[in-house]
C-alpha cells in the first residue's frame, strides 16, 4: 500500500516504522514546515497532525480523492463539514479518537459497565486522563469518546472538563513527562471504587491500528468508524 503521512511528527514516525515493517510504502510526509514526495503517488492518507491543521488535511486528501485516515484529535466541532465533503467527493474517511485496539474494547467495556451499574445511584462516575506535557488539546479525544460511551447510560446530562456538578460527568485531565496515554473510569461510592483503567505502554498500538484502518479503508467508499474495522458490534 502506498501512503502519504499528513503529520510526521510522534505518530507519523511510529506509523512510518511499522508499516515500513509491513511492507507498505511512504510516498510522501509533510510537516508544518516541509513536505517530500508526491501526495497523488498516495493509495490512502494517514493524517495526524495538529487540532488546526486536520481540517485542511483531510479536505485535500478528500479533494485529491485519496482515502484518509485521521487520527487528530481537538477538531470534531467540524467533523459534519467533512462529512459532507467526503459525501460530495464520493470519498472514503475514518476518525477515531483511539485506534489502539485495547482502548477500543475498553469503549465497550466501559459502556457495558455504565449500564450495569446504572441502577446503582450511590456510585459517582468520573473519567481521568493522564497524557505527556506536549499534548495540544485537553480532554483528550479518547475521555470524550468514553464519556460518549457512558453518557448513553447515565442521568448526566453531559461532560465537563474539572466539574463538581452532580448532573455532568467530570473528566480531570493530567499532564505528566512522557505519559502516552492512560484513562481510568471510577464508579465511586462511600462505601467503595470501582476502576477500570487503560494505559498505553507506547504509541505502537495507536500506530498499528491507524494502518489496519488504511489496510480496511483503502479499496472502499464512504464513512466507517474503527468499530468497523474491527468487527466491534455497537
Ligand atoms: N487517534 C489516535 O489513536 C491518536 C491520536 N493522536 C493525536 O494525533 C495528533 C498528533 O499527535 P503527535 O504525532 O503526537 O503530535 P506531534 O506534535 O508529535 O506531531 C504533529 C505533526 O503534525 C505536523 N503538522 C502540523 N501542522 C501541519 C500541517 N498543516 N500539515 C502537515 N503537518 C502538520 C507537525 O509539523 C508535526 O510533524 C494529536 O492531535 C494527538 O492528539 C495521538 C496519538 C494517538
Ligand atoms: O495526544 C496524544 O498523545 C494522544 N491523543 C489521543 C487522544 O486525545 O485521546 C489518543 C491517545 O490517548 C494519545
Amino acid at each position: 500500500m502506498k501512503i502519504a503521512l499528513l503529520g510526521y511528527g510522534k505518530m507519523g514516525k511510529t506509523i512510518e516504522k511499522l508499516a515500513l515493517e509491513k511492507g507498505h510504502a511512504i510516498v510522501f510526509k509533510s510537516t508544518s514546515e516541509s513536505s517530500e514526495g508526491n501526495f497523488n503517488d498516495a493509495e490512502v492518507a494517514i493524517e495526524f497532525s495538529s487540532p488546526e491543521a486536520a481540517v485542511s488535511n483531510i479536505s485535500k486528501a478528500l479533494d485529491a480523492g485519496i482515502p484518509v485516515v485521521s487520527g487528530t484529535t481537538g477538531w470534531l466541532e467540524k467533523y459534519g463539514e467533512m462529512v459532507k465533503l467526503c459525501e460530495k467527493r464520493n470519498g472514503s474517511f475514518i476518525t477515531a479518537s483511539n485506534f489502539s485496539v485495547g482502548v477500543n474494547l475498553f469503549f465497550s467495556i466501559n459502556e457495558y459497565a455504565a449500564k450495569l451499574m446504572a441502577p446503582w445511584k450511590d456510585y459517582n462516575v468520573s473519567v481521568e486522563e493522564i497524557h505527556h506535557l506536549q499534548k495540544k488539546d485537553a480532554p483528550s479525544g479518547t475521555a470524550i469518546t468514553i464519556a460518549e460511551g457512558i453518557l448513553k447510560h447515565s442521568d448526566k446530562k453531559d461532560w465537563k472538563l474539572n466539574t463538581s456538578e452532580e448532573n455532568s460527568l467530570n473528566i480531570t485531565a493530567k499532564r505528566e513527562e512522557d505519559v502516552k496515554g492512560t484513562h481510568i473510569v471510577s464508579f465511586d461510592s462511600s462505601i467503595d471504587t470501582i476502576s477500570l483503567k487503560h494505559e498505553a505502554h507506547s504509541r505502537e498500538g495507536f500506530a498499528l491500528g491507524a494502518i489496519l484502518a488504511a489496510e480496511y479503508l483503502k479499496d472502499k467508499k464512504g464513512i466507517f468508524t474503527m468499530k468497523d474495522v474491527l468487527g466491534i458490534e455497537d
